[in-house]
């Protein structure tokens, strides 16, 4: 028998337990559905035992891929098999059979070197093609080991998977995770981790395998999730299928732009208004902006039942200091400031009475007068009081009549609005409209803060729809606003007992609850309080846990993975950090790819305003992505933006070096464009669909080099400055701007090709792409995208950067 049979032989077994599992949790699930229950405890149990085994059945359906990938022979004798998953036979024994990748044990086989062995003697990857073993490839770790006793075989299992063409989906690299990229996977969940590294090294990769490996890790994450933020729609569509290939779900991916619930916006903006946007100082414009909007006047008259009433600006002011104690945000200090005022405006309108009742005890002609005005104003209400207070007024008396007059002031429309008036219950919508839209809103808030033409930067209309920047703004907002939840709480308490009630009357109605004298409720042995019977009966929730994370803008994640972290600004940051508040994150990125008008180029800019969370920093140096030869025609680039950059290290080089192809104002001379090796059985003719019409040159040439990537069988990305896409889009027949990068070819801008990767990549027209205000950044992340090929087309002379590299024939 060959290794490779023997290999089949186990993994034939490890599926074998599979499909046993698979049938008993399915059984078991029709029987927990079938249950009937002797008691509502039982129903409870059911229920939650109904949702384990549909867990465990998710999770071996998404081990059938790939189950298992690895084998450690130990210096002890010891086999262990690696997967996706772990796995164990049957009771009573349970013997282990496979080890889940993120298991303790599971990591020599990550990190295990000759240098360093870890007791492993040989390491032995598994490439499987759906249930059949396709190849081994060994390992051998223990150089003491004589060498003829193991067998090496087959080729880097890394380097396969490196030289694959690309799907437009990214997959997981479990099976391949290299010892830099495992450290940081199983690094420690406290304070945020620091993950710089150039492109390609597998910063993205890495950071959703720390995902996986926390949630299996770290019972506080499992419980609350992670959030995943990346750049865009389409890169978020480029990762999404990573995790649940992982088995995972507890996991919510959005882009900053999304991070509210509710909102979304329409456009960016300019840059410096992007910019200024971004900035802290925007959070203290908003907090002066809130501020502004509480029991601002100074004094106020408030008319009640035909009488005026006075509050000085100094009672509004001390009611307004202490509604905002302990930090309560605006909508809930509301509730306490109204409460003072109309306790405050009770005790005037009671104490206006008793001096009036005095007054015409004492017989005064002219205070007659002033009870036959009051009288002829709104008799009712002026005897009603006069006979609730009646002949011996006192303070004790009046103190009695205060909540009485209480409820008829807030029950008033004139008064509730003149309340409203002075400390609005306000929404981040309408807060920040007032504020872009009202000069003198926008100067208050801003004095000292902003300058004139800052200012202006803000103003907009009252209507104009959101746009990227103003995300986090709301965000912002939302918290400085609050909610107040005591209304939704009582009306929860309500929802409560009316489902207590109903499940109750339900039980009854199955004959699984029987009613005792004192109608306390019990069932066959099993007693079941009002709150369980609630509870029991309101976990109505079906939403999946990531649907209910994502619609909670206030949602606590146990974990958050920020990508392309470099570009966030520091409102954004702050957003991030209100996700989860203890500061466990991993951020990843790489700040020699800062493009956008809000990227920082060092992290200490980014994270000094959160320096209560502790900071570690981690490094990955090698590009899995990005073959030798790419990088050194985009390291001029990189060193134009920093002459000191390391040069990220290359895993593999192809052989095929990038050219630049010149167009003249004619276009490309010749149909044929060389831009590296042609496909085996191509002559290099273009096979693409060019529009004939394609109105110049540059189109044309580069539909030529895109045909002739494509005739290779390569999936192909277009980077193009922003102002060209549609245009080669149109040319090319494919679909303009952040698409499905399924697709043979894209076309993408700088911005839009952040995280992504294809076989083929055309940069169009750099020149234009420099003169963006980070157009070296943009030229660099264009660059360093293919995993192949390269080519750069360009009218007129090569941009500095650029003349290094051969010219392609045309
Ligand atoms: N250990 C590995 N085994 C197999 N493939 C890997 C490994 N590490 C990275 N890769 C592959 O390298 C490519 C680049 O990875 P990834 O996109 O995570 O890099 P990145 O550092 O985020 O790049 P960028 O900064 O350009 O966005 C991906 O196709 C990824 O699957």
């Amino acid at each position: 028998m060959t290794e490779l049979e023997r290999e089949q032989e186990y993994v034939d077994r490890l599926y074998a337990r599979v499909d046993e599992l698979r049938a008993q949790v399915a059984e078991e699930l029709a029987g927990a559905l079938r249950e009937r229950g002797a008691s509502a405890r039982d129903l409870v149990e059911r229920e939650a035992r109904v949702d384990r085994l549909t867990e465990r059945a998710v999770a071996l359906d998404h081990a059938e891929n790939g189950l298992c990938f690895g084998r450690l022979d130990l210096a002890d004798g010891q086999v262990r098999h690696v997967g996706r998953t772990g796995l164990r036979g049957p009771a009573p024994e349970r013997t282990p059979l496979l080890l889940d990748w993120r298991a303790p044990g599971a990591r020599p086989f990550y990190v295990a070197t000759p240098a360093d062995n870890h007791g492993v003697v040989r390491r032995r990857h598994l490439r499987t093609e759906g249930r059949r073993v396709e190849r081994i490839e060994d390992e051998l770790l223990d150089l003491d080991v004589a060498p003829g006793s193991v067998q090496l075989q087959g080729e880097g299992a890394l380097m396969a998977a490196l030289a694959e063409h690309r799907t437009g989906r990214m997959k997981d690299i479990v099976t391949t995770l290299q010892a830099e990229q495992d450290e940081i996977v199983r690094a420690g969940v406290d304070g945020v981790l620091v993950v710089q590294g150039g492109p390609g090294t597998g910063k993205t990769a890495v950071a959703l395998h720390r995902a996986a490996y926390l949630l299996y890790a770290q019972p506080s994450v499992a419980r609350r999730g992670v959030l995943v933020v990346g750049p865009t729609p389409t890169f978020l569509d480029y990762i999404e299928q990573v995790l649940p290939s992982l088995g995972e779900t507890q996991v919510v991916l959005t882009t900053p732009e999304h991070l509210v619930p509710g909102v979304i916006p329409v456009r960016r903006e300019e840059p410096a208004v992007e910019r200024l946007k971004g900035d802290v100082v925007m959070a203290e414009v908003l907090a002066r902006a809130v501020l502004a909007r509480q029991a601002a006047a100074d004094d106020v008259t408030i008319t009640f039942e035909g009488d005026e009433y006075h509050l000085p600006g100094h009672v509004l002011q001390a009611a307004a200091e202490r509604a905002r104690r302990a930090g309560r945000p605006h909508n809930v200090a509301r509730r306490h400031f109204r409460a003072e005022i109309v306790t405050a405006l009770a005790l005037e309108v009671v104490g206006a009475g008793f001096r009036l009742m005095q007054d015409v005890e004492e017989g005064l002609e002219d205070e007659l007068a002033a009870v036959d005005a009051s009288l002829a104003k709104n008799p009712d209400a002026v005897l009603a009081r006069v006979d609730a207070v009646g002949t011996q007024i006192d303070g004790l008396a009046a103190a009695h009549e205060v909540p009485h007059v209480e409820r008829e002031l807030l029950a008033d429309p004139a008064v509730a609005a003149e309340l409203e008036e002075l400390w609005p219950t306000l929404t981040p919508d309408a807060l920040l409209r007032d504020l872009f839209a009202g000069p003198q809103l926008l100067t208050a808030a801003s004095a000292g803060l902003l300058d004139v033409d800052e200012r202006n930067l803000l103003r907009r209309d009252l209507g104009t729809e959101w746009c990227v920047a103003d995300v986090p703004l709301l965000d912002e907002a939302a918290e400085l606003l609050g909610v107040d939840e005591s209304a939704a709480r009582a009306r929860e308490e309500r929802r409560r007992r009316e489902n207590a009630r109903f499940a109750r009357q339900v039980l009854r109605s199955n004959d699984l609850l029987v009613e005792e004298g004192d109608g306390d409720a019990v069932s066959a042995g099993a007693l079941l309080s009002d709150d369980e019977l609630a509870r029991r009966h309101a976990e109505t929730d079906r939403r999946s846990f990531a649907e209910r994370a994502a619609a909670e803008r206030t949602w606590v994640y146990g974990h958050v993975i920020v990508d392309e972290a470099q570009e966030l600004s520091a409102m954004t940051w702050r957003a991030l950090f209100r996700r989860c508040p203890a500061g466990s994150m991993t951020v990843v990125g790489d700040v020699h790819q800062a493009s956008g008008p809000t990227a920082v180029e060092s992290w200490e800019v980014a994270l000094a305003p959160h320096t209560s969370a502790r900071v570690r920093r981690a490094e990955l140096t090698v590009s899995y992505r990005t073959p030798q030869e790419v990088m050194d025609a985009a390291l001029p680039v990189l060193r134009a933006l920093d002459p000191a950059a390391p040069a990220p290290l290359c895993a593999r080089s192809t052989g095929a070096v990038p050219v630049r192809v010149p167009v003249g104002e004619e276009g490309p001379a010749a149909e044929h464009v060389d831009d590296g090796p042609a496909a085996e059985d191509g002559d290099g003719d273009v096979d693409v669909d060019v529009d004939d019409a394609a109105p110049g040159p540059l189109p044309r040439a580069v539909a030529a080099v895109v045909g002739r990537a494509l005739a290779r069988g390569d999936r192909t990305g277009v980077v193009a400055p922003e102002g060209r896409v549609a245009e080669l889009a149109a040319a090319l027949g494919a679909r303009a701007g952040a698409t499905d990068l399924r697709a043979d070819v894209v076309v993408l801008s700088p911005a839009e090709a952040k995280g992504l990767e294809f076989d083929a990549v055309v940069v169009a027209e750099p020149a234009e792409i420099l003169a963006a205000e980070r157009g070296l950044n943009d030229l660099y992340v264009a660059m360093t995208r293919p995993t192949s090929t390269l080519t750069v087309v360009h009218t007129g002379e090569p941009p500095a950067v650029l003349a290094h590299m051969p010219v392609g024939s045309v």
